[in-house]
């Protein structure tokens, strides 16, 4: 693992910083395997992010976008993820609806859902059970509480090591959620973290010793990149 801890002076700097680095994940990937594959995260950090991405020239042909997780409410939920993401960005750009590999939600119940995603994924990467493939980008945020993903302090979901997909709950709220392994397979994983309300999780996460399963972003130890993406106020008393 390769990690950089950056502190930016503002969000907009924090967000320019991810475009640029995201800009040149897709320049090399598609150099070298002829496609760019990301999943996208929920929260408000990222949406301006979407926004820049939306106004780029990219060869959208080349560009598969996932989702690391999803709340268990319909497309055009309000709270969904991938109607945010589609809004922001998806929606204004030339992308191939079959680039789009939104995670389901609709067969009323979330085990199934994560299963077919689950499948989904290993088909489109031509992996078979027990391997964890690896997208180019995994973009996530972190919750004051250290969640990232769907993945909550002391739930079943980070347990789960034998699959890709599983199923997450932020109390009795479902999600669909990436598991640990899987992000943790990615070529890049970028954590976009602002405001002064993640300091504390944060200093849980970078101390030498903590409980994962208290602080789940601690699980986060990917094979490639690691990106630390925060503003002064949420990275103010963090020693990289
Ligand atoms: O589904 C959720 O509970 C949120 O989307 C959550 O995972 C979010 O990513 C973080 O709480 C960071 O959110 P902000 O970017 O808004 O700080």
């Amino acid at each position: 693992m390769n990690k950089t801890v950056e502190v930016h002076t503002s969000v907009s700097e924090l967000v320019q910083r991810a475009l640029e680095l995201i800009l040149s994940k897709v320049e090399t990937a598609i150099k070298e395997r002829g496609q760019f594959t990301i999943a996208l995260s929920g929260g408000s950090t990222p949406k301006p992010l979407y926004e820049a991405m939306a106004m780029q020239e990219l060869p959208w042909d080349k560009i598969h976008v996932f989702w690391g997780d999803e709340r268990y409410v319909p497309p055009d939920h309000p709270d969904s993820n991938e109607l945010m993401a589609r809004r922001a960005w998806l929606d204004q750009v030339a992308i191939p609806a079959a680039n789009i590999h939104a995670i389901p939600t609709l067969s009323a119940d979330p085990e199934v859902d994560a299963a077919k995603y689950n499948q989904h994924l290993q088909t489109f990467f031509n992996s078979v059970s027990g391997e964890f493939p690896a997208l180019d980008v995994v973009l996530l945020g972190m919750g004051d509480d250290a969640h990232t993903a769907s993945l909550f302090p002391h739930t079943e979901a980070l347990n789960v090591c034998d699959r890709l997909i599983t199923v997450g709950n932020k109390g009795d709220s479902l999600r669909i959620t990436f598991t640990y392994p899987l992000i943790n397979a990615a070529r890049s994983v970028i954590f976009m973290v602002a405001g002064a309300n993640k300091r504390p999780a944060l200093a849980q996460i970078f101390a030498p010793v903590a409980d994962d399963f208290a602080y789940p972003s601690r699980l986060i130890k990917p094979q490639g990149e690691l990106y630390w993406l925060l503003d002064t106020a949420a990275g103010l008393e963090l020693k990289s």
